[in-house]
């Protein structure tokens, strides 16, 4: 192998074609970058499914947390909540299609985290995988999806800095990115963030999946 022939690595993510198919929906793959993978989704959640986790988390938002710590910082000035496995029958559901959108079964995601940002509120950019030194890394982060929730009036988008890539919320869809390269720099090139609300609210479910189980 000559030094400049680069060979792609492998990825998580094996769905070909343009639609994904689970158990009760049929997703549309509507973008695709191929190295780091990051794939824009549409049709992952009905506007049923959107509205009811905002309702079943409404009254739940804390301001959130951040890290191993779990302080809070302006790092995220948004406000979340976890849903508990199997809380309900549509927490129950929404995981298994996430799960098999993702390709890792549910047991190795940390919960679907809600996130809610009002005018102002951002999180700055980051990764989503914990740092080698932190304790956190024995079982890190290999994937993320963030689905959008609602249509964000202005603002909000969904950064990636180092890919000059941007995604504006809309109802139903989804961002996919995953950074399980033995490459470290493709890692590093998922770093992102959620811009500030400007006008209207934002309501996000993420999912973060770890290598190895956690439940
Ligand atoms: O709100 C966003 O657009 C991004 C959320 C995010 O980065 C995360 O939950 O890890
Ligand atoms: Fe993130």
């Amino acid at each position: 192998m000559t030094p400049d022939t680069k060979i792609k690595e492998q990825t998580i993510f094996h769905h070909i074609g343009n639609k994904i198919k689970t158990e009760d929906r049929e997703i549309n793959i509507i973008t695709r970058l191929e190295e780091p993978l990051l794939v824009i989704l549409g049709n992952v959640l009905s506007d049923e499914e959107c509205d009811e986790l905002i309702m079943l988390s409404k009254d739940k938002m804390q301001r959130s947390k951040i890290g191993a710590t779990r302080d809070v910082n302006q790092i995220r000035t948004s406000s979340g909540m976890f849903f508990q496995e199997n809380e309900n029958n549509t927490i129950i559901k929404i995981e298994k299609r996430i799960s098999s959108i993702m390709n890792i079964p549910i047991e190795h995601g940390d919960g679907i985290q809600i996130l809610k940002y009002t005018p102002g509120q951002e999180y700055k950019a980051h990764f989503d995988f914990f740092s080698p030194i932190s304790g956190a890394s024995i079982n890190n982060r290999i994937s993320t999806i963030v689905i959008y929730l609602n249509d964000v009036v202005q603002g909000g988008e969904t950064f990636f800095p180092k890919l000059n890539f941007s995604v504006f919320p809309q109802k139903g869809m989804a961002v996919y990115f995953e950074y399980f390269y033995n490459d470290t720099e493709l890692n590093e090139q998922t770093l992102h963030g959620g811009a500030p609300v400007i006008t209207g609210e934002k309501w996000v479910a993420t999912q973060w999946m770890r290598r190895q189980r956690v439940r």
